[in-house]
């Protein structure tokens, strides 16, 4: 079957959307990448590398970079690859056709409370818009490792034909409608990750994560569920599977950075000078903020911003939520 998504832009040259470029360059097909290093574009172009965010993987000849947004106009679909933060002035330089844009992004914006697929609403109202998200670290799919995640869109006939057009035999979109839920998984389990790195990097044991994830898991659903997301969804790849991911490995740059805070590192000795992102950093505060005026508990959330804000130490976060009153199960 022919596809209407043939031709592919990718909008952010990080560890991620390098990483989806080669997955979809790597059988010659030709990939167009913005970056905004010079130096990673030139990398990509000359040597077929990306040294600065993710070094070891070869890059197929097809895949080409810019660092001129106007290169990505007149492609048939653009995935966008940009930290949550600096997303909606990237959007603000795209050229503007009617093509679809998939978020890959995991966060929510701070002040205006918003998820990439809201941003895009206020740049290109009339634009198609999905999400992609899901257990997937990018090292992992661009060596061509098998994987899955869900692909969301409002319209199911687009779901069904972009994960046809992104699917390869080692990575597996599953469609469905429900993109509020498909970003709300990503975006907090990214702020999860950095609470089970602060409990590996201060020893408290498997217990404590095994609690943390499931617990957290709870935050995310309640989060979720009142914003209309679906209960599936976030039981699905793009909510308990990437929990269980980035809650379980030092490859997450947002575990790893728990660990650092766990072990008594300050944030912002550990943020100072980084290049990569660790989105629960910022959409730690910003969710507790949503949360807090929504009147949604969730309190492993608002611990990781006290911590991220430094306004924190480890032990009084730990007997804080020790020392919140017992309740049922599911309440
Ligand atoms: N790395 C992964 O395995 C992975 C997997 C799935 C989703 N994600 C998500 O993808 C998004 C991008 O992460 P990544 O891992 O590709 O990034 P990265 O940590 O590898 O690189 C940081 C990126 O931020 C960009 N950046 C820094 N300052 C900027 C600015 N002022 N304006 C615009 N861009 C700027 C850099 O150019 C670079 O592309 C994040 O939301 C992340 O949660 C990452
Ligand atoms: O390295 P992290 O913590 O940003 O996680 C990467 C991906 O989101 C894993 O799905």
């Amino acid at each position: 079957m022919t596809s209407d998504f043939v031709r592919f832009g990718v909008v952010g040259g990080g560890a991620w959307g390098t990483a989806l470029a080669q997955l979809l360059a790597a059988d010659g097909a030709p990939v167009r990448l913005w970056a905004r290093e010079e130096e990673v574009v030139l990398a990509i172009n000359t040597q077929h590398r990306n040294p600065l965010f993710l070094p070891d993987a070869p890059l197929a000849p097809s895949l080409t970079a810019s660092s001129d947004l106007a290169d990505l106009a007149g492609l048939d679909a653009l995935l966008v690859v940009v930290p949550v933060p600096y997303l909606r002035a990237v959007l603000e330089g795209l050229p503007s056709d009617n093509s679809p844009l998939i978020f890959c992004s995991k966060g929510m914006e701070a002040e205006s409370f918003a998820f990439p697929v809201d941003i895009a609403r206020d740049a290109f109202p009339a634009r198609p818009r999905a999400v992609l998200s899901g257990p997937t670290f990018a090292h992992e799919v661009a060596a061509g490792l098998p994987t899955a995640i869900t692909l969301a869109a409002d319209d199911l006939a687009l779901a069904e034909a972009l994960a046809r057009a992104l699917a390869r035999p080692h990575f597996r979109p599953y469609a469905s409608t429900d993109v509020i839920g498909a970003e709300i998984g990503g975006a907090v389990k990214n702020i999860l990750a950095i609470a089970c790195g602060i409990v590996d990097g201060a020893r408290l044991g498997l217990n404590a994560r095994a609690a943390l994830i499931s617990r957290g898991f709870a935050e995310m659903t309640r989060f979720g569920l009142a914003r209309g997301a679906q209960a599936e969804t976030l039981a699905g790849l793009a909510g308990l599977g990437d929990l269980v991911l980035t809650c379980t490995s030092s490859n997450s740059r947002n575990f790893a950075l728990g660990q650092g805070l766990g072990r008594g590192q300050s944030a912002a000795e550990l943020m100072a000078d980084r290049r990569t992102v660790a989105e629960g950093a910022f959409s730690a505060p910003v969710v507790a903020a949503a949360a807090r005026a929504e009147g949604i508990d969730m309190p492993i959330t608002d611990a990781v911003a006290h911590l991220v804000a430094g306004d924190a130490s480890v032990a009084d976060a730990v007997q804080a939520l020790l020392s919140r009153p017992l309740r049922r199960e599911g309440a």
